[in-house]
């Protein structure tokens, strides 16, 4: 089973995971990981992505290297341009930002790192990308020069992924942006999750596990955590908690 056959069936059965956001940037010297990296492996995370919305060292596949060299979890490449393409990752986010009206970010850095990824072995999952409005500017409405989606307009949210689904988007991911004010609050995701049947990933400003299960009651299948790792990694213990708690759950249902 790849990996997104693996989440329709965890979606059809119930299950969440969780995914822990490396941004490259922030990793001084890939070593330093390790304690993050050995967390997620006791705390069974499900899935690392490494991206960010500029990637300026050259740590890209550094990071993809010390986390293959460590543990089995699965590593998906979450990139914010083309040029963010590592083919030891197992599989890539393929984006199309379609809250926004950047050709660039809807088919244009798609058709550059196409023949690119074909020449690789990465899974390529293609995801219907949303952003959505989380009080200041984020890195990466500011990099896609485009705008959010209004965090009070639900169907706007609704109709935006229910077309990417009927586009043939695999996976649909909700992001308040990177270390965002406010997380995606349960109304939206729920408004979301009732218009589509793909897997619905949820990030952005998630520095709780209160917020954490939050998103996945209101029907996030997957929950993606950066910042707030970066600052506490142990925080990682109580949120893969909460996800062990819910998917204990499920399986006695
Ligand atoms: C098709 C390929 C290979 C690339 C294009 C990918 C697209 C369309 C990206 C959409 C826009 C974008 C810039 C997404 C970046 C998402 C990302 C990796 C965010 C991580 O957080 P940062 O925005 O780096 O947060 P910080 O400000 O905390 O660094
Ligand atoms: O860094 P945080 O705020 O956890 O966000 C994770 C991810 O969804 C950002 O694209
Ligand atoms: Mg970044």
């Amino acid at each position: 089973m790849n990996i997104i056959q693996s989440l329709r069936a965890r979606r059809e059965a119930g299950k969440k995971s969780i995914a822990i956001l490396i941004d490259p940037d922030k990793v001084e010297e890939p070593s330093h990981l390790n304690q993050l990296i050995n967390l997620a492996s006791e705390n069974c995370v499900d899935f690392f992505f490494v991206g960010g919305s500029l990637v300026t060292t050259i740590n890209l596949s550094e990071v993809v290297k010390q986390i293959k060299q460590n543990v089995t979890i699965p590593v998906i490449l979450f990139p914010g341009n083309s040029m963010q393409i590592d083919s030891s990752a197992d599989a890539i986010l393929f984006l199309s930002l379609i809250s926004g009206r950047n050709p660039e970010l809807l088919i244009g850095q798609h058709v550059i790192a196409a023949p690119v990824i074909r020449n690789t072995k990465l899974e390529v999952i293609p995801t219907g990308y949303m952003l959505i409005n989380s009080g200041r500017t984020t890195s990466v409405a500011y990099i896609s020069n485009t705008m959010p989606i209004p965090d009070d307009k639900y169907s706007l949210a609704a109709c935006t992924a229910m077309a990417g689904e009927m586009l043939g988007l695999q996976a649909m991911y909700l992001d308040a942006g990177s270390g965002a004010e406010k997380e995606i609050s349960a109304r939206m995701i729920a408004s979301v999750r009732k218009a589509i049947n793909v897997p619905l990933i949820v990030g952005g400003g998630i520095n709780t596990s209160q917020k954490a299960f939050k998103a996945l009651e209101a029907g996030a299948d997957m929950i993606v955590i950066g910042n707030a790792l970066e600052k506490e990694p142990e925080l990682l213990i109580e949120i893969a908690d909460k996800v062990y708690e819910w998917n204990q759950s499920a399986a006695g249902q």
